[in-house]
């Protein structure tokens, strides 16, 4: 059943090497394997050694009653006794009866003899008649001690023979394991987790032997080599995307800030930019010592314009005078913004009241000086203006303050004329201001 590996597991699990476990499962296989074989020969050795003992043991007991039937037909007890020590001086015969026909018994033994029944019993025939009266009765006892020591010997052969096997056939597994299997890998899972976003090009070095084939490990290589190229290939157009989208975000902030700043109908700065601004250029004005005048331009009945031809007419009037005002100005040092309605504010950086009187002057010409055309319609114009110089310690709403009452006083004069406001710092308060324009 597949498995899903989580993102990030709590608690992981202990670390247990494939190869190792392969290695720890083969032995443990091979040691089965061999026991199992091993039991079954130890078996097989065991049945087979039983049968060639007791052919053996029958063997010697048909030659030692061929001896034994001389020395008794020659009643020699010495020649008997001899013969039944050679008997069991054989390593396979553990002890020796024999009963003579005629009432003696001999014995001889290695000791340690169980009193079970012999291996062998022979009657000992007489060497001069066959088929005559048997000698005597000889019983053989079979050496089971050295049967077993024989049977343990070869087994331990065997057995040993098996586990020296195994032993090869699992430390040559191993090696292979390790070499082919453990040591690639390792090197596979260190390198994947050395590898980071930052750092893809990290090269997968890993060694093995030269082989002319290819195996899992090297398609796991390859696979490996192939994804590095692709997520490389992949953050580098991530970043070129992000690069991109943040210059156009960028280029978006800046036009956003702009239209935020601009007054969608005439093109100048709207009331909001002039109130940031305006301060700006005073504290400029302080630091560099330079003085500093603003203007009020206001086209006069403005309101006769759209009651008497539409709104969109007025609206033409208010971009031709905002754009003839713009033209006239020091770009991008001076600049304009609509305060309200018909009304527009002209600031003038390093400029003095009188370089100011002279311009709104010469603005207010132009207003009456050439008409404006609309609809096939020529509109006869006339604006008038408000001049204040900036005084040092006054807030820029206190300069539009006297820059407004000048406007008022040039409307209250008469309308298409500049009025200046003379008081700056004077301290002097009273309403008053020189008036130049139309007579
Ligand atoms: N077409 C147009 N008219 C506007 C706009 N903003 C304000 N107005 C008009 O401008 C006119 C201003 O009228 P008033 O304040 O009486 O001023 P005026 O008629 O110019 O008279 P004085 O300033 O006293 O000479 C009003 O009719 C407003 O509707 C605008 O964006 N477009």
């Amino acid at each position: 059943m597949p498995r899903s590996v989580p993102a990030s597991d709590p608690a992981p699990a202990p670390f247990r090497s494939i190869a190792s476990l392969l290695i720890r499962r083969i032995v443990a296989l091979a040691l089965l394997c061999m026991l199992l074989l091993g039991g079954l020969q130890a078996v097989f050795e065991y049945q087979r050694g039983q049968k060639e003992f007791a052919r053996a043991v029958h063997v010697i007991a048909e030659n030692g009653v061929s001896l034994l039937s001389t020395a008794l037909w020659d009643i020699e007890t010495s020649a008997v006794q001899r013969q039944m020590q050679w008997l069991v001086s054989l390593p396979e015969v553990g002890h020796v009866r024999l009963r003579a026909a005629t009432g003696p018994v001999f014995e001889a033994g290695k000791g340690g003899y169980d009193n079970i029944a012999p291996a062998v019993v022979l009657q000992i025939p007489s060497p001069r008649h066959s088929g005559g009266n048997s000698l005597g009765t000889l019983e053989i006892w079979a050496n089971t001690s050295y049967f077993h020591t024989q049977i343990w010997t070869q087994t331990a052969a065997v057995v040993g023979g098996y586990l020296l096997i195994t032993l090869l056939i699992c430390l040559t597994a191993a090696g292979v394991l390790r070499r082919d299997l453990q040591r690639p890998l390792q090197q596979i899972a260190r390198f994947a987790a050395e590898l980071k976003p930052h750092n893809l090009s990290l090269p997968l070095t890993y060694v093995r032997p030269a082989r002319g084939h290819q195996d899992e490990i090297d398609l796991l290589v390859q696979g490996f080599a192939r994804l590095q190229e692709a997520l490389r290939t992949h953050i580098e157009h991530l970043d070129q995307l992000v690069f991109e989208r943040t210059q156009q975000l960028e280029e978006l902030v800046t036009e956003v800030q702009e239209l935020s700043r601009t007054d969608t109908l005439t093109g100048c700065l709207n009331r909001r930019a002039m109130d940031e601004r305006l301060p700006i250029e005073l504290q400029r004005s302080l630091r560099y010592g330079r003085d500093l005048s603003v203007m009020f331009a206001d086209l006069d009945y403005f309101k006769r314009i759209n009651d008497g031809f539409g709104h969109a007419t007025g609206d033409v009037v208010l971009r031709e005078m905002a754009q003839r005002y713009l033209a006239n100005l020091r770009t991008p040092i001076d600049w304009v913004a609509r305060y309200g309605g018909e009304e527009f504010i002209i600031v003038l950086p390093d400029c003095s009241l009188e370089a100011a009187v002279q311009l709104a002057q010469r603005l207010r010409l132009l207003t009456q000086s050439a008409p404006v055309h609309v609809a096939g319609r020529e509109l006869h114009l006339t604006a008038s203006f408000g001049v204040a110089q900036f005084d040092r310690g006054e807030s820029a709403a206190q300069l539009l303050a006297r820059a407004d009452a000048a406007l008022y006083r040039a409307k209250a004069a008469g309308r298409d004329r500049v009025c200046q406001d003379d008081f700056a710092g004077t301290g002097n308060t009273v309403p008053a201001c020189r008036l130049t324009g139309a007579e």
